[in-house]
Formats: structure tokens, sequence, C-alpha cells
């Protein structure tokens, strides 16, 4: 085993150079899959995987999920599907990631261009997508690379699933996901399942993850004028969206984060003795906090608190209101029609479908009590499950065994506040173990502007994934 992973290793190092040309050649492909016009730019990421994954020699399909629902003429971004080795004799990984990415623009605030990857003198790679969840998806790729190059034998079978509607609810997936686990399916043969994408707790040790939040994304519309409006004209005399919105949305949780929607709390499920245990060993310090944030305005003064707030208790987020005015200088407009976003994390217990009823039920209320005569509407834009495994599995002990390996640290055990819709949906399909394996770290700014990949976490972590098959293949030796 050693020996062998130590040859695999030194080739990773050897064809590190190129490995960051490929996340270059990935990151340059703006595969933002929330906005409609860049669509093309997403089944051209599809393809460019696609073409990879055929150069390393597995067996690649790229499959059409039809028509986004809701739209007209707009068809999903086709799934990915590879295969890596056929052996009966081994066992069968099923591994996602995607390959789409949140929205980025150098308006937002970036330093550099996002679709352009920027490798400072620290090794920071910056990029949108360079963490989520490009890196981590070629790290797949490397890991086989490097295998083939090094003429190391991967002990296991790869199945591969390359989404690329994660960002925007993994439209169309869950079906795909249920039909291909069937008997006859893609899927049929895993026997777990291994996703890379999420992050480190801190900058230093890695961790594997059990456990993730959902998400339930609504939109509250509010309209009255036929059109926008000059507000010194009009302003006084006709009552406004935008006005009535931002009541409506500051009414949905305080500043200390406490959701204000009554019956959301009284879904948790109570902290059991067991599992405030379990926090104290956790590798985690408020410092480690306000590096992430960038900043000490942290709700809680303590790591116990602001962990369980990020992994184990909802939180509701206000993201955006599309139709308002958002430019540089003083525009005097009233806009006719706002539309705020918001999301919701979901936890063990919370029903998404409870959860939906009672946020309608209470943006209408508390509309209602502005007495306006503007109009709104509110809608579930996409929701997607919370999910806590058992990490007590070959799959999770394969995978710290790698870590050890790899960073000479025992892997912290976390769960993660982010959501990834369908883990719930490959663990139930396929009835195997699902393990979260993540590559890059806390710093590493996913969905916000400067968003990066530091080249030590794409090199080891690529020898991670890599040390990670070699242990799946011998914990199946000791059973
Ligand atoms: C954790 C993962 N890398 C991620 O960023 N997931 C997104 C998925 C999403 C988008 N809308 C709802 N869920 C996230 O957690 O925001
Ligand atoms: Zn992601
Ligand atoms: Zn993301």
């Amino acid at each position: 085993m050693a020996p062998q992973l130590d040859g695999y290793f030194k080739q990773v190092d050897k064809l590190s150079e190129s490995f960051v040309d490929r996340l270059r050649e990935a990151v340059g492909i703006p595969s933002v899959s929330a906005d409609d016009k860049r669509r093309p730019d997403v089944v051209k990421m599809s393809e460019f995987l696609v073409s990879e994954l055929k150069a390393l020699g597995a067996r690649v399909e790229s499959r059409p999920l039809g028509l986004q629902p809701g739209k007209k003429d707009l068809y999903l971004p086709p799934v990915v599907v590879a295969r890596y080795g056929d052996s009966p004799d081994k066992r069968t990984l099923l591994l996602y990631g995607h390959y789409d990415v949140q929205p980025a623009g150098k308006a937002d605030g970036w330093a550099t261009d996002p679709f352009t990857l920027t490798v400072d003198e620290k090794g920071r790679m910056y990029g949108r997508g360079s963490t989520d969840d490009k890196g981590p998806v070629l790290g797949w790729l490397n890991a086989i690379q490097a295998h083939k190059e090094a003429g190391v034998e991967i002990p296991v079978n790869l199945l591969m699933c390359f989404e690329g509607m994660e960002e925007s609810g993994s439209e169309g997936l869950d079906d795909f996901i249920e039909r291909e686990a069937k008997p006859g399916g893609f899927f049929e043969k895993a026997d777990a399942v291994c996703i890379s994408d999420n992050y480190w707790l801190g900058t230093e040790k890695p961790c594997l993850t059990y456990g993730l939040r959902g998400c339930n994304y609504y939109s509250v519309s509010i309209s009255g004028p036929g059109q926008d409006l000059h507000s010194g004209i009009f302003g006084g005399s006709a009552q406004e969206p935008m006005t009535d919105l931002v009541r409506v949305l500051g009414k949905l949780v305080d500043t200390d984060g406490k959701i204000q929607i009554p019956g959301i709390n009284e879904m948790v499920a109570p902290v059991t003795e067991e599992e405030h245990s379990l926090y104290a060993d956790i590798s985690y310090t408020m410092d480690n906090l306000y590096e992430s944030l960038g900043s000490k305005t942290g709700v809680y003064s303590n790591k116990e608190n602001t962990l369980m707030a990020r992994w184990r208790y909802p939180s509701l987020s206000v993201h955006g209101i599309q139709g308002a005015f958002s430019d540089q200088g003083a525009k005097t407009v009233i806009p006719a029609k706002v539309i705020g976003k918001f999301s919701i994390r979901t936890v063990p217990d919370m029903e998404s479908d409870k959860v939906d009823q009672l946020v309608f039920k209470y943006v209408k209320d508390e509309f209602a009590k502005l007495g306006s005569k503007n109009t709104i509407s509110a809608e579930l834009i996409h929701a997607g499950n919370w999910w806590v495994a058992s990490p007590k599995h070959w799959n999770y002990t394969a995978a710290g065994r790698a870590v050890e390996k790899v960073f000479g640290v025992k892997p912290d055990l976390t769960r993660e506040g982010g959501s990834i819709p369908v883990t719930l949906t490959f663990e139930k399909a396929t009835g195997k173990n699902v393990l979260l394996l993540p590559m890059g770290s806390s710093t590493d700014a996913a969905h916000s502007i400067n968003e990066k990949l530091d080249r030590r976490n794409y090199i080891e972590g690529t020898k991670l994934l890599g040390a990670y098959l070699h242990y799946v293949a011998e914990e199946q030796m000791k059973e």
C-alpha cells in the first residue's frame, strides 16, 4: 500500500503545474447556472469535463435533463456521468460534484477578474468556482491522471456524476438519481458515495462531514404602480412597493439571527447530551470565525454556540431585492415592482412543506398589517433537504486514514451549514453511505467576492482523494 501511494504522491507533485492549468481552463468558463444567458457556458463546461474525462480513458456520457421547469425554451445543462474501471472484485465508489458556479462580476468588488484564475505569491488561486466546486471536481480527474502516469492501479471502480445546476436547486437531478440507482441504472453498482463540495472548519486541519442543512429559497414580490415613477412628482401620493417590501423583510429575522416566523424554531430537534459533548473536541476557535468573516461581527462569543448556529439550528438570510435601484449615484426612482429574495437553512426535524406554509402565512399576515393598497405574492423558488448520516462506516474510516496519511492529523468530524440538495437523494436512492470529503478551507470565500482555493489544498487535496481510494480498498480486505 504505502510504496504505491508514494509513487502516486510523487506523480501528483510532478503534474501539479498542469493541474493548476486544468483549473485555469475550468475557471475561465463562466458556468453560472442562475443566469439564463450564461447557459451556453454551463454547457461548455460540461463539454470540457467530457473531453478531459475521455482523454483519461473514462467511459463518459452527457445525459440531457430536458427543459428547465418554469422556463420557455431553456434547457437544463446535462449531467456528466463517467465510469472508470469495472472490475467485479473491486468496490465501486460513486463520486458527485458540480460544475456550475455562483454568479460573479468585477463590479461586486472582486480584486481580479472572477473568471480568470489569478495565483498570488502565497499560492492563493482566485477565481469563481476555484473552491466551489471546480477544484474538487478536477481533483478526481487529477487523481485518475496521476495514477495512470505513475503506473499505479486504482484499487476501486469509479462512477462519476457531475451536475450543472447545484447552485440553482439541482433542478432535474433527483429524478435522474432515482432512475439511475435502480437495477440496470448507471449507479446500480455503487457501494458508497463521496462528495467533495464543502470546506474545512479552519485552514490547517481537514475534516470529514456527516451532515448538511437544507435550503428553502423564497421570493416575495410586491407591486403597485403600472411603471417606475419619478419620486419628486409622485413621492407621497403613491404607496411604494419598496417601502412595503423592506418592512416585510425586516420582520423575518432579528439582529441576532432569531427567526421571527412562528412555528419555525419549534420544529427543531432538541440537542441531546451526546450531541452536546461532541462540540468540545472540535478544533475551532473564535479566531477561525473572525478570519472567515473578515471581521469580529459574530453573533456568539463561544465556539459551541457558533458551531451549533451554523450546523444544527435554522437560519434565515435576506439575499437581495430584484428591481430595486442598486447602482452608484442617486437615482430618484420609485420602483413599480420589487422582488425580495430570502432563504431558510433547515435542520432536523423541520419539514420542508410545513416551513413553506408558515413562511407564506407570515409574509402575508405581516403585509396585511401594513394596510397597503399594493399587491403581494410569495413563492418557493427551490427547496433542498437537510441530511445527517452515520460516520461509523468504512467509508469514513477510509477517508480518516487518508487524511492521516496525507496531512498527518486525525480529521475532525463535522456538520456543514451549507446545502447540497441531492445528498439525501443519493443516500435514499442507492441505500448506501454518503461521505463529504472537503478540499477547500474556511477562508476560501465560496459564493463571495475573491473566492479562492489555496494551491496546497488543491494539490494535497488531490493526494487525499487518491489516497482515500486506496484505503477504501484496504478496508474491504479487512472485512
Ligand atoms: C455547500 C455547497 N458547496 C453549496 O454552496 N451549496 C449551495 C447550494 C444551494 C443553492 N441554493 C440552495 N442550495 C448552498 O449551500 O447555498
Ligand atoms: Zn458547491
Ligand atoms: Zn456553492
